[in-house]
């Protein structure tokens, strides 16, 4: 079996550094993460919805804490988003044609993206209608 080629003698990667230079180029890789996220249709819908959620808690009166908490879970849609849309990447890098494999990986992938949409629109319409 031949050899693999180290990915890392590839000039276009970065090379890894260490203390606060590892945390500031860390910090550029999750810029570029943002950067790619906000190309996907679904994120930006999320954030429209955000964006409504915001404007109903504003009307009903909602607390700091109420606002808080709409706020983390919003945080966790949004990164749960990322890593779908980071596996949806690798699944038709990995499985350009229709596989078994293919379909799970995605499905999961939406399904863990539909259970926090359900979990944010659960917490806004609870704080509306004063169950929480
Ligand atoms: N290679 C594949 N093999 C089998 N089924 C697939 C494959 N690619 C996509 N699918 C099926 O099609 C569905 C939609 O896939 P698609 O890649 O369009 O994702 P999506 O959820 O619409 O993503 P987005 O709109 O965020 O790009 C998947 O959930 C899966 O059921």
């Amino acid at each position: 079996m031949g050899e693999r080629p180290d990915p890392r003698s590839d000039p276009r990667i970065p090379e890894r550094r260490r203390g606060l230079r590892h945390a500031w180029d860390a910090t550029g890789y999750s810029l570029a993460g943002l950067r790619r996220l906000s190309r996907e249709t679904a994120a930006r819908m999320e954030c429209l919805g955000a964006a409504l959620g915001a404007a109903a808690l504003w009307g009903a009166g909602a607390s700091a804490v109420d606002v808080l908490v709409a706020a983390i879970l919003f945080l966790l849609l949004l990164a749960v988003e990322a890593i779908n849309t980071a596996l949806e990447v690798l699944t038709n890098r990995v499985s350009p044609g229709w596989s078994e494999d293919a379909k799970d990986a995605k499905d999961l992938g939406s399904l863990a993206v539909g259970l926090l949409i359900l979990a944010n629109a659960g917490w806004v319409a609870a704080v509306c209608t004063g169950l929480a």
